[in-house]
């Protein structure tokens, strides 16, 4: 269990070498899209979603997120996961192009790769989804060393499963790197307990709207990428200057 705060607990090993991003909630302000669409077909069967639902949801490979979804809300007899995914498909594909970065994000990918830190990217979104959303930000996503998908065949399972985290430091120069010196940002439950499982640290920027409790196994809980502090980890400090 981790020792949530605005600093790092003093038992940190490390110091971290190399940083895994997630992607939706994280660096991409996507999460509110699938939030939005969700509401929309919901609405369809008198029915309202809500944050008790969405930390289920979050994180996930679409087609677990959807079984959640139908279950958890009661509609699985009349609408299927599979069938989920296919009503929904047409508003996200209209929606991920114009995806936004969230605060401080290329701000800390910048600063990152400038250092020679490797970096890279582990998001349970698919191929196809990843293409739309990182359309405005490919120079961004360019600079990570390389990008795991949820549709990667070594992800056997979606978060919380360690798979992704672990696929993502097999690929870094050199082959797999020691959990113990790779830091994890992410924004789901789901993707905090990933990067637990696979032995990582793991800081957590959740939304505000996600309830407290889920604070506990991240290392680590700030409220923006801006807030984040390198140095404690054992990572290069921002230089004056840098926004
Ligand atoms: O948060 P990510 O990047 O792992 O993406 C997971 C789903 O696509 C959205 O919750
Ligand atoms: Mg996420």
């Amino acid at each position: 269990m981790g020792n949530p705060s605005d600093s790092p607990p003093a038992d940190v090993k490390g110091p971290i070498t190399h940083v895994i991003f997630d992607m939706d909630g994280l660096l991409l302000d996507t999460e509110n899209f699938y939030t939005e669409v969700q509401e929309v077909i919901l609405a369809r069967y008198g029915k309202t979603f809500d944050w008790n639902l969405k930390p289920k949801m979050m994180g996930k490979k679409a087609i677990e997120a959807a079984r959640v979804f139908v279950e958890e809300t009661g509609i699985s007899d009349t609408l299927s996961a599979e069938d989920f995914i296919v009503e929904r498909e047409a508003m996200l594909k209209s929606m991920f192009p114009n995806s936004e970065l969230m605060p401080g994000a290329s701000r800390l990918i910048e600063h990152l790769h400038s250092k020679g830190i490797p970096i890279c990217v582990a998001t349970g979104s698919h191929t196809r989804h990843f293409e739309l959303k990182t359309t405005k930000h490919r120079e961004l996503f360019s600079l990570m060393h390389h990008i795991v998908r949820g549709d990667d065949p070594e992800v056997k399972e979606g978060k919380p499963s360690p798979d992704i985290f672990l696929a993502a430091s097999r690929r870094f120069e050199g082959g797999t790197v020691d959990p113990k010196n790779i830091l994890v940002f992410e924004d789901a439950p789901s993707g905090v307990l990933a990067a637990k499982n696979a032995g990582m640290y793991a800081v957590m920027v959740p939304d505000p709207r996600l309830d407290v409790s889920y604070h506990a196994d991240a290392d680590q809980v700030i409220s923006s990428l801006l807030d984040f502090n390198p140095q404690p980890w054992g990572l290069p400090a921002f230089e004056d200057g840098e926004s």
